[in-house]
């Protein structure tokens, strides 16, 4: 039964509104005033506070600094709905007018329950999850982990550009949003583009803008990505995957702060932070001439590499269970825990994929559960150490990395698209694509039509 606090100096509106509400079936008390209703109740127990705004002593008002978790709902006179706004800008959840009309009242009272309980929710979710971690939302307790919270503080506050290394799905675009959420710039944009998602004919464009004209099908002039991070922050994922002609345009920006659209004989001036991150060798590609060596430069000022999943020791547990209880609450299931078997298979598995495979797993096996106990079957994990995963293969314990990701492919690709395979993995289609290039992992005949 959710509860209801009035407090109202008339006595007739305050007892007419007490039994309306308790003929709902909400448990109300009243005080007529802020002062007595705060020596009487404890105000952040209840799920909602209707207010009048003018009262004898303190105002409604104050109720929002007293219990500022509540959901309250401010009462007022027509003549006052102006005060009732500058309410709501305080954080009140909604107005009513007085005389008001008992259905409205009803469904103002139910609303700002709901909500007040989300909220609530929300909080204590937040506050439970990632709780004692210097970084909120970033599990993580091992040493590496704790080199890159120490990163984080250090170089948030800075405007220097930053390059994350790390494997896909490492995490790179959670920090690179920590480094935005702690910065100056944290009230100014966040963009966030994956180079390698978009076709390497369309990127000048996208990233820069163009001019009305300025080639075949630019039937209007548009704002690029990087214009559209002034005054904030510009993150780059998959940064190796910039094209040449794109990178030339990226040192002008960093270099001299300024931006020059496609199509475009003057430009202008643009402040934007960069955050690259990548999952490929940049040195490597600088010394085959796929990227340019004065970028790599001023794009590499601070590094924060980020550790593979299967180098984190006893974090993957934590992170599992955090992204386990954070998926069977988003998915509305009743709460579920791991076996120990397998806890023992996720310390085990080399996670190809890293959090974000084990965040797909998680999932599947969220949807797939019958019981309250995850197996590693659901989760579609080798469930012993020792069980070789095909006749005359060898164990699991000996795989290497690129093994597992042959064996994965192979074993999953007559039942997988390509697209859902890069994603069980954690990896683009364009990274698996390359993959099957160099590891020689052909592709089923029957699926060709998904390329
Ligand atoms: N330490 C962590 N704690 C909690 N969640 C994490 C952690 N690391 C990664 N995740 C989650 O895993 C998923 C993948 O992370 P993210 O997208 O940041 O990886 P990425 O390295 O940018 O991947 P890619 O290189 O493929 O773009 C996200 O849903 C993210 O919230």
């Amino acid at each position: 039964m959710a509860s209801v606090l009035i407090i109202e100096d008339e006595d007739i509106i305050r007892n007419a509104l007490t039994r309306l509400l308790e003929r709902h079936d909400y448990s109300v008390a009243s005080a007529p005033s802020v002062e007595e209703a705060g020596d009487a109740h404890d105000l952040t127990s209840f799920d909602v506070i209707i207010a009048d705004l003018r009262l004898p002593g303190a105002s409604g008002m104050e109720v929002m600094r007293l219990a500022p978790g509540v959901a309250t709902i401010i009462m007022t006179s027509y003549a006052s709905v102006r005060s009732a706004v500058e309410a709501m800008k305080c954080g009140a959840l909604d107005y009513i007018a007085k005389p008001f009309d008992n259905d409205e009242l009803l469904l103002a009272v139910r609303r700002a329950v709901k909500e007040g309980r989300l909220e609530r929710q929300n909080a204590a979710l937040k506050a439970d999850l990632s709780r004692d971690y210097p970084v909120a939302g970033i599990i993580g307790d091992c040493v590496p982990m704790k080199r890159v919270f120490e990163r984080i503080a250090k170089v948030a506050p800075t405007d220097t550009s930053v390059l994350i290394l790390g494997e896909s799905g490492t995490g790179k675009e959670l920090v690179a949003r920590a480094l935005h959420e702690r910065s100056r710039r944290a009230d100014g944009p966040m963009i966030a583009v994956n180079c390698a998602a978009i076709p390497d004919s369309l990127i000048e464009a996208e990233l820069f803008g163009h001019e009305k004209g300025a080639f075949t099908g630019a039937v209007g002039m548009r704002q690029g990505l990087v214009e559209a991070a002034h005054g904030g922050t510009l993150f780059l994922d998959e940064i190796g995957e910039l094209p040449l002609p794109a990178q030339a345009r990226l040192l002008r920006v960093l270099q001299e702060g300024e931006i020059r659209r496609v199509g475009a004989s003057v430009s202008r001036r643009v402040d934007v932070r960069l955050i690259a991150a990548t999952h490929r060798d940049l040195g490597q590609l600088v010394a085959d001439g796929a990227f340019r060596d004065d970028l790599y430069f001023r794009i590499n000022v601070m590094e924060i590499c980020l550790p593979a999943l299967r180098e984190r020791g006893d974090d993957i547990v934590d992170l599992a269970r955090y992204l386990l209880e954070r998926t069977y609450k988003r998915l509305k299931s009743p709460p579920l825990r791991f076996s120990q078997e397998t806890v023992r298979c996720l310390t085990r598995y080399p996670w190809p994929g890293n959090v974000r495979e084990l965040e797909n797993a998680i999932e599947r096996a969220v949807i797939l559960a019958d019981s309250a106990v995850i197996t590693p079957e659901l989760m579609a994990l080798p469930d012993r150490q020792d069980q070789p995963r095909e006749p005359g293969r060898r164990t699991a314990p000996d795989l290497s990395l690129e093994d597992y990701f042959r064996q994965f492919v192979l074993e999953h690709q007559d039942s997988a698209t390509e697209t859902e395979l890069a994603r069980r993995l954690g990896i683009s289609r364009k990274a698996l694509w390359e993959k099957r290039q160099r590891l020689g992992i052909p592709r089923p005949r029957q699926r060709s039509v998904d390329a």
